[in-house]
Formats: structure tokens, C-alpha cells, sequence
């Protein structure tokens, strides 16, 4: 099957401004994409785009491999919440989401099972406008599930939740990936509130869709140096040096670059130059550090 969404250039401007800028997205199906990006990196711009909102100004879309278009039938399969959800206030939470099973045309009994799902059930009369924050934001997560949509395109679902809840909403969505096969977009500007659902994250800086990496991808990037205490290490400096790029040699320990290096080709090299190892750690560098470290390389922002 190809991708469930497919963007081509697609740009938007306001003014002079141009607040996203040839972005080529690729969304396969079945799977959490994550999109990641400061404030104003225009993360919702890009949604907005996608479920018709906002025109672009240049650029294609495709979703389920169709061309989107303006009152198009497609997002008929296709469940949005876009920045923080809208409700009439003085309507209970049923009320509420009556008003959209009718616009989805799905029965109304379909309420009960998203109302439980969000743990909300329990509020179900009680008005909108008595919703905390975290509880709107369950609210809205549940109108976008009515109607099981194919595609599901969430604007920092996560806002506003507690602990608990941040946890439970990632659950929600992996269990909705794998159970129903739901495809999801979700964005979001704090990298942990998606790195433990998202199989993909793309990284948007100033309106550019930057870097896309897949979660494995970069759980295997993550590992950059390896630290190995070494025994007699003063016999061994110049060995060392000849075997591995050393980054930093102190007390007992050389630290060597992971670069293309395996863990067991470490230990090989080591074991070839009859060298004695004491112990090895693998260091990482956190995804945070990763995501940092490419938004400052990339100050102008470049596409991928
Ligand atoms: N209707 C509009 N008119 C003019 N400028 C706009 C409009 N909507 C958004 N912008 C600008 O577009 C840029 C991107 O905004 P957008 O809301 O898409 O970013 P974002 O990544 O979703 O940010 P956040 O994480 O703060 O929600 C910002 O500079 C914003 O000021």
C-alpha cells in the first residue's frame, strides 16, 4: 500500500512570511509519526493544511493516495484535533459529541466506547465549560476517534495532561495503531512526549521539514563513544592509538569513538592486540541532545 499521507513542496505563506516551506511528508501506513519542532516551527500550519483548513500557497497533498481537496469526501476518514479543541461550553461532553456523530453520520452509541476510552465517561453531563484543561483535551482526543478514522492527525494531543495521563494517551494511540491499524500524525515540541510512541519523527525548523528518522534509527545512532578501562593501559597508549580513533585517555580508561565501530568489533580489536579489557561502556547521547545539536547546525533551516 502506498503512503496515507503524501505531501509534494507543499508551502504555505502569510504575508511575506513563508511558515512552511517544500515540505515533501511521507506517512506510512499503519504507523505513528512524530512531528517535532520549537514553537512557530509550523507544525500546525502543516496540519491545518492536511485535514483543509488552511490552502497551501504552493505544493500537492495526497492522503490514501488521493489528491486533497476542498470539501473533499476524504476526511470523512480522517480524525483531527488542530491547537486546543473548541466546544460549546454550556453543552455537557455528550452533548458535545452528539453534535459530531451527527456530522460523521456515525450512530450515537458509538460515544459511549471513545468516552470510556478517554476515562471521561463518568463527566459525560457535565458541562464543557466545568472541563479542566487535561479533561477538554480528552474530550477533544475522543471526538477525533468517533467515526474510527484511517487517519488520525493530532496537535499536541499530549498538552495539558499530567503524568498519568501523558501515559495513558501513548498507550491509547500505540494500542489504536496496532489493534485497529490506525495511522497517526501527531506534533509535538518536548522530543520525550513522543519518542516512546512515534515510529518516525520528523524534525521541522523554521517551517522546513529538516531530518525524518525512524525511532530504531536512532536508538542506534544514539551510541557515540565507547569507554574501556583498560589494564596496564600505559603499555598500550600507542597501540590504542593505531586500532581506534581515541577521543580521551585518563586514569585507566581510553574513551574511543563508536563511529562505525560495533561493540563486538571493539572487543575483537582488543582481544587481536592482546590488549586486557577490564570493562566497556557504551555512551550515549540523548535523542534531546541529538535534536538539539541539529537545530543549532541548522539555523536556516534544510530540507531534507
Ligand atoms: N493565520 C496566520 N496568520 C499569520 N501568521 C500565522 C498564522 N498562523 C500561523 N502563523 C505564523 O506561522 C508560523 C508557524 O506557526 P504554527 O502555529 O504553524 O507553528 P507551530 O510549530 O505549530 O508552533 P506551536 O508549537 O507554538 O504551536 C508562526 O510564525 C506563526 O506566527
Amino acid at each position: 500500500m502506498g503512503y496515507i499521507i503524501e505531501t509534494t513542496s507543499l508551502s504555505k505563506q502569510y504575508g511575506h512570511e513563508t511558515v512552511v516551506n517544500q515540505v515533501n511528508l511521507k506517512v506510512q501506513p499503519g504507523t505513528i509519526y512524530g512531528l517535532l519542532g520549537e514553537n512557530g516551527a509550523g507544525k500546525t500550519t502543516l496540519m491545518k493544511m492536511l485535514t483543509t483548513l488552511a490552502l497551501p500557497t504552493q505544493g500537492a497533498i495526497k492522503l490514501f493516495g488521493t489528491t486533497l481537496e476542498r470539501n473533499s469526501d476524504l476526511m470523512s476518514e480522517v480524525g483531527a484535533m488542530i491547537e486546543t479543541p473548541v466546544f460549546y461550553s454550556s453543552l455537557s461532553a455528550e452533548e458535545n459529541l452528539m453534535i459530531h456523530c451527527r456530522y460523521k453520520k456515525v450512530p450515537l452509541s458509538d460515544m459511549k466506547e471513545y468516552l470510556e476510552m478517554l476515562g471521561i465517561y463518568k463527566h459525560r453531563d457535565k458541562k464543557v465549560k466545568q472541563f479542566s484543561l487535561g479533561m477538554k483535551q480528552r474530550l477533544g482526543l475522543a471526538r477525533s476517534l468517533i467515526g474510527n478514522p484511517r487517519l488520525l492527525i493530532l496537535d499536541e494531543p499530549i498538552n495539558g495532561l499530567d503524568p498519568s495521563g501523558i501515559k495513558e494517551i501513548r498507550e491509547l494511540l500505540i494500542r489504536l495503531k496496532k489493534e485497529r491499524g490506525t495511522t497517526i500524525l501527531l506534533s509535538s515540541h518536548i522530543l520525550n512526549e513522543i519518542e516512546h510512541c512515534a515510529d518516525t519523527i520528523g524534525f521541522m525548523h523554521k517551517g522546513v521539514l529538516c531530518k525524518e528518522k525512524g525511532i530504531g534509527e536512532l536508538q542506534d545512532a544514539e551510541i557515540r563513544l565507547y569507554e574501556i578501562k583498560i589494564k596496564h593501559l600505559d603499555l598500550h597508549v600507542e597501540k590504542l592509538k593505531k586500532v581506534f580513533e581515541v577521543v580521551n585517555i585518563y586514569h585507566q580508561t581510553v574513551v574511543v569513538s563508536a563511529a562505525g565501530l560495533t561493540a563486538t568489533e571493539a572487543i575483537k580489536r582488543l582481544i587481536e592486540n592482546e590488549i586486557e579489557m577490564i570493562e566497556m561502556k557504551a555512551l550515549t547521547e540523548s535523542l534531546e541532545d541529538y535534536y538539539m545539536t541539529m537545530i543549532a547546525e541548522r539555523k536556516e533551516g534544510e530540507a531534507i
